[in-house]
């Protein structure tokens, strides 16, 4: 483990922010700290960069325990989600000013300030003042500015979220680049499932201060734990054991012993089949097209169900559909009482 946070509690008056936390970043790893706004994901980023003080736990760098260690001296980058460059200082002067209140010579902090303003590519920028710059321009200085110290550490504090969805995608992009060719150890706060699974090597997912589920990608999208977040990690079918055991026994195969109510069939919209049949247990309530899928939203005996196939199938509303499920595309997640959001 290279950046290690154990057992953090934090909270604000009698409000517990943060809930015996741990987490841990291994080196080169990109790590999204994701979950609804005002779970904690920010205070444990502060925390981390010692911005907020820990009320109890710790958070470690390679076995070196980093809690009492003034924030300018963890030697981390940090990006922020409102643009923080120092409005009276140029582009260069901007990227150059940790490595200038670290008195590095001038032609160093040159050299280094030209090396970075080529790799996030705005070398054209150096003399501008952060007002005459857009957004996405400014969050690339901001990112240039946290790397030009070659940190051991990237805090990205939702840093893509104020931009509009086109530079979002883009700059996504170009941080996932970056990462991997510098290797650098970065935490990313987002409440974007979609970010956090096209840039995370890891996902750590938290609800009320506390971490639900940690695991690739993979994990969280197609094993999610409960129900919280199956139904954070995008639109899922959740139906409870006592209708599957009703309508579809050959479903249970895979699931866990256990109480009716502890678990819930998890069914990916991708992972049911339809088949226009007279005699089928749905009825197509409405055909959504969405470009490069179809989203068909079904009353079926499960339950209200949300299918998508790639193209179309002819099938449209109103008519009767028989639906074709794998046992072991039926995922069981912990029944946390998690009302699935529209
Ligand atoms: N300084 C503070 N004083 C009191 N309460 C705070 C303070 N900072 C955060 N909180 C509370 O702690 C909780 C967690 O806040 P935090 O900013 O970490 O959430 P978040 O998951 O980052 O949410 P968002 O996505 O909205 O930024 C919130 O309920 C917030 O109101």
């Amino acid at each position: 483990m290279y950046l290690t946070v154990s057992n953090v509690t934090k909270r604000f008056g009698t409000f517990t922010a943060l809930d015996d936390v741990s987490i841990s970043i291994e080196q080169g790893e990109f790590v999204c700290l994701l979950g609804p706004s005002g779970c904690g994901k920010t205070t444990l980023l502060r925390l981390i960069a010692g911005l907020t003080d820990i009320d109890s736990g710790t958070v470690s760098l390679e076995n070196g325990v980093l809690s009492d260690l003034p924030a300018r001296k963890r030697g981390f980058g940090i990006v922020f989600q409102s643009y923080s460059l120092f409005p009276s200082m140029t582009v260069a002067e901007n990227i150059g000013y940790g490595l200038k209140i670290r008195n590095a010579p001038q032609e160093q902090i040159t050299a280094r300030v030209a090396e970075l303003l080529e790799i996030v590519k705005l070398p054209h920028l150096a003399d501008k003042f952060p007002g005459q710059l857009s957004g996405g321009q400014q969050q690339r200085i901001a990112l240039a500015r946290a790397i030009a110290v070659d940190p051991r550490v990237l805090l990205l504090d939702e840093p893509l979220s104020a931009l509009d969805a086109k530079v979002r995608g883009s700059l996504r992009d170009e941080i996932k680049q970056l990462q991997r060719s510098l290797e650098i150890p970065t935490l990313m706060v987002t409440h974007d499932q979609e970010e956090a699974l096209a840039l995370a090597d890891k996902i750590i997912c938290m609800n009320h201060g506390v971490v639900v589920q940690a695991g690739t990608p993979e994990d969280l999208y197609h094993r999610p734990a409960t129900r919280f977040v199956a139904d954070f990690m995008g639109v899922s079918n959740l139906v409870p054991t006592a209708v599957i055991r009703q309508e579809m026994p050959a479903l249970l195969a895979e699931r866990p012993d256990g109480p009716d109510e502890q678990f819930d069939a998890c069914i990916r919209p991708e992972k049911i089949q339809l088949a226009a049949d007279p005699s089928g247990m749905a009825t197509v309530r409405s055909v959504g097209f969405l470009g490069n899928l179809t989203r068909y939203n079904l009353d079926s005996a499960l339950g209200d169900l949300v299918v998508e196939t790639h193209g179309s199938l002819g099938i449209t509303e109103g008519q009767k559909v028989a639906l074709q499920i794998a046992p072991t595309d039926c995922t069981w997640v912990v029944n946390d009482g998690t009302e699935v959001s529209e």
